[in-house]
């Protein structure tokens, strides 16, 4: 058969028409084209992804936030804001804000949805119902899930007396996430809670959930599962994915046990409230499990680096001073050590990173942009911590007393993100602050802390992981000395 060339040259004319229809439409037409950002993000995510895949996400997105505001376009279908505007737009509106991404089905456990990876509000909410109540600050501060955290950070701190004239490496040896998991597990399984801090069984559990180089073998699995497919064995060697028989296993059959204690997840689950099944229920207690490690433990250690360098040894003389005035104060009653903390996930916070949502049916408004339905938008805590410098003024400086002041509270805790906001912001957040506190106050009433002379600025940078990042030289060596039960002299 003779193809006519006037035909193929029409096909060709077609075609041509529609691309250029399609990539007129998407950027040069586009309704975001009035938002800042560089030329390149209007045409291709490829700069975005390639910083993702870097493990620099975060800091790129910073960085465009510095040169454009608070508002930048950063692909040609997703914007990045920094505002409390936005914090309240995207997170808060109708209760739990927009929509999540797929970019969720990346944590999906066991192959169910938990109430993390739930995308939807309605499912969400039907999910929150049964949980929340166990994370509620007066379910958190009773006794018995106090004394269990406060066990756990008397054996952390026989840690540091047996590394005294040495050092002890909070990152390697993951003393923090062990501490952590410890605390964690007891919230959601007690009696049948871990203790890595001593044994070397339940040390391996922590070690397989908390260690995992497999951010790009899982990106291109969630961009390009052909590719992902294509390249698998490649990929596998080159980012191993996270094999976790150990903790499946403990959590499975922790979670057939029916008499943990009442103030646990596991027995608000098995309780008469929950319609969840035992899969769903194992799900949800291995993402919760997970989500209070790296994050509490990361939060810790980053924040008992800066404490323990020369610029901040007055903070950390000044916290000590706190703890030993008020040994019997309450952990949530210590002003100075509240500020700390605060600061401390204001500097380093543990998801830095881009929290994805669609803008819903109709399109929203935005701080003052129009923005069309479908377009993926975010706040990044890293950047909503530093942008608005009316609010935190010096924002790299490390100064915990900003938060004391009466003066600009309000506008300090409208752009606190640290465990997100709304409806969808972390539902563990009572428990990691009191996990936090009282750690801080067994250590620093007892030790003060130096940085190692073989740690560098540069290994304690943050590096991306998926949804949480950590030092990039993945150790963080401090020295610990018996505190002189005076304050800490800071000349
Ligand atoms: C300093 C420690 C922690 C920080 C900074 C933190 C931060 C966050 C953030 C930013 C989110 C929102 C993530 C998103 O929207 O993608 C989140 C959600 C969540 N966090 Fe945390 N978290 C911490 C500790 C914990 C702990 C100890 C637990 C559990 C025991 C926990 C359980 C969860 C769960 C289940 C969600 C999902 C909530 C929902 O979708 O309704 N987190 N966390």
């Amino acid at each position: 058969m003779v193809v006519s060339p006037v035909l193929v040259a029409c096909l060709g004319l077609s075609a041509l028409l529609l691309v250029g229809d399609a990539l007129l439409r998407r950027t040069v037409l586009s309704p975001l084209n009035g938002i800042p950002g560089p030329v390149l993000a209007r045409f291709t995510s490829l700069v975005l992804k390639w910083h993702e895949f870097s493990a620099r996400r975060t800091a790129y997105v910073h960085g465009l936030h510095r040169r454009y505001g608070p508002v930048v376009r950063i692909a040609p279908n997703e914007v990045s804001f920094a505002s409390a505007a936005a914090v309240k737009e995207i997170y808060c509106s109708g209760g739990s804000g927009y929509d999540k991404t797929e970019f969720y089905d990346l944590f999906k456990v066991y192959g169910r949805r938990t109430m993390f990876t739930t995308l939807n509000k309605e499912d969400h909410a039907r999910k929150k119902r049964i949980l929340a109540d166990r994370y509620a600050n007066t379910n958190v501060v009773r006794q018995p899930s106090l004394d269990g955290i406060a066990e756990r950070a008397a054996n952390f701190v026989k840690k540091c007396s047996q590394s005294v004239g040495g050092s002890l490496d909070l990152y390697v040896r993951t003393y923090l996430h062990s501490y952590a998991f410890d605390c964690v597990t007891h919230h959601l399984f007690h009696p049948y809670g871990t203790d890595s801090l001593q044994t070397e069984q339940d040390e391996a559990i922590m070690r397989e959930v908390t260690f995992d180089d497999s951010l790009q073998n899982r990106l291109v699995g969630y961009y390009s599962p052909t590719l992902h497919k294509v390249l698998g064995k490649l990929l596998y060697w080159l980012a191993k994915p996270r094999q976790t028989p150990l903790a499946d296993n403990f959590v499975l059959g922790t979670c057939s046990k029916t008499d943990a204690a009442p103030f646990t997840l596991l027995d608000r689950m098995q309780g008469p409230s929950s319609d969840l099944d035992q899969l769903d229920v194992a799900a949800e207690c291995l993402d919760h499990m997970v989500a209070g490690i790296d994050t509490t433990g990361d939060a810790l250690c980053f924040l008992m680096w800066e404490l323990s360098q020369p610029r901040s040894l007055s903070h950390q003389a000044r916290l000590r001073a706190e703890l030993l005035a008020n040994p019997g104060a309450a952990f949530d009653r210590l002003p100075f050590l509240d500020a700390v903390v605060l600061e401390g996930l204001r500097c380093f916070p543990p998801i830095p990173m881009s929290l994805p949502r669609y803008v819903p049916r109709g399109g929203r408004a935005i701080g003052s942009y129009a923005v069309p339905e479908g377009t993926v938008v975010s706040c990044q805590a890293y950047s909503v911590h530093r942008i608005d410098q009316a609010v935190f003024p010096k924002p790299d400086v490390f100064y915990p007393d900003r938060w004391l002041h009466p003066d600009g509270d309000a506008e300090r805790k409208r752009l606190f993100f640290a465990f997100a906001s709304g409806g969808r912001g972390c539902v563990g957040k009572h428990l990691a602050l009191a996990e936090m506190k009282i750690l801080l106050r067994a250590v620093y009433t007892s030790f003060t802390t130096l940085p190692d002379p073989a740690m560098t600025a540069e290994s304690m940078d943050m590096s991306d992981q998926l949804i949480s990042s950590r030092p990039l030289g993945q150790a963080c060596l401090l020295a610990f000395s018996p505190a002189a039960s005076q304050p800490l002299s800071t000349d």
